[in-house]
């Protein structure tokens, strides 16, 4: 599967929600989409989906416009929270519902997740508890099998262990049936093991695109006493720091060369790896991640 966005924007009303957004999507691999609150992770996600259609720009999928395309539309499944208030229906029914419409659908695998979660599939979904609202919504998702899968922060609502549950499920299906999944999130740290391809969008825009392994090996943080720290840094692209007594620890996000670590340890500064969550939290305050590289 190839999904390729080129320079798409999105405007509802005067709320531009997207602004010339281009990427490269590839199977089989698993997309962090990240971004704040508003950012247009949704809106995004729902143009790959279908469920609306961009203002302007491109949206290809296998080399075919996506858009109103049943030969493509078909490969991809979009799983949201859902509030399911109205529906009468079993998670069983449901997902008989699901085998019905979804070719590659594995009715099999959903039970066999379910009954991990421990989720009843007799209950009408109406009377479920929000976190197995999702729990359904993942279930859905996973057993679909679909080339192009979305979770769009599906996970609301569910306890911590059926998290985890959630997350082993993925690295499974991944091994068995490998795919393009997207997940959209907020739990960055929790979820960061996952990722094989990070997107942040900030403000409608892409500010950053990479492989997991490159976007964390261009950051490190810096541990030692003031002084020696601030000297070290000054020409440094420093994204965060924090002071505690006489010592400074420091956010640093740019290739480093190998001698200039080097260097760093001869001086007795501690150096360390940063998360993905400290990169999102200095990227999306306006600072430039390229900058002073
Ligand atoms: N149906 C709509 N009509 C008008 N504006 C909308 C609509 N849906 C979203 N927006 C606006 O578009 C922007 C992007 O929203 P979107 O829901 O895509 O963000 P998000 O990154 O998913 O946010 P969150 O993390 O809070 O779920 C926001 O400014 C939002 O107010």
């Amino acid at each position: 599967m190839e999904l390729k966005l080129s320079h798409v924007s999105l405007v509802y009303g005067k709320e531009q929600a997207l602004d010339d957004v281009s990427l490269q999507l590839h199977s089989p691999k698993v997309y962090a989409l990240i971004g704040r609150n508003g950012s247009g992770k949704t809106s995004l996600l729902s143009l790959i989906a279908n469920y609306r259609q961009h203002s302007s720009g491109q949206i290809m999928l296998n080399g075919e416009p996506l858009f109103e395309n049943s030969r493509q539309t078909k490969h991809v499944q979009f799983l949201f929270q859902r509030n399911f208030d109205e529906y009468d229906e079993s998670g069983e029914e449901l997902l008989q519902t699901a085998e019905d419409f979804i070719a590659s659908f594995d009715i099999e695998a959903a039970r066999r997740i379910a009954s991990r979660f421990g989720l009843d599939l007799s209950i009408p979904m109406k009377n479920q508890s929000t976190g197995r609202r999702s729990m359904f919504q993942a279930i859905r998702g996973l057993a679909s099998r679909a080339p192009v899968t979305i979770f769009d922060e599906v996970y609301t609502g569910m306890d911590a262990p059926s998290r985890e549950i959630f997350y082993e499920e993925i690295l499974k299906e991944q091994e068995s049936h490998p795919r393009l999944i997207i997940i959209s999130t907020h739990l960055i740290s929790e979820m960061e093991h996952l990722f094989d391809e990070v997107i942040m969008l900030d403000q409608g825009r892409v500010v950053l695109a990479d492989d997991y392994e490159s976007v964390v090996s261009k950051g490190i943080t810096l541990t030692g006493e003031l002084g020696l720290v601030d000297r070290f840094t000054a020409n440094l692209h420093v994204v965060k720091s924090r002071e505690l007594g006489g010592t400074k620890s420091v956010v640093i996000f740019q290739q480093m060369e190998e001698s200039l670590l080097k260097e760093a340890e001869e001086l007795g500064l501690e150096i360390g790896r940063v998360t993905l969550q400290d990169i999102f939290t200095s990227v999306t305050k306006g600072e430039d991640p390229n900058e002073g590289q």
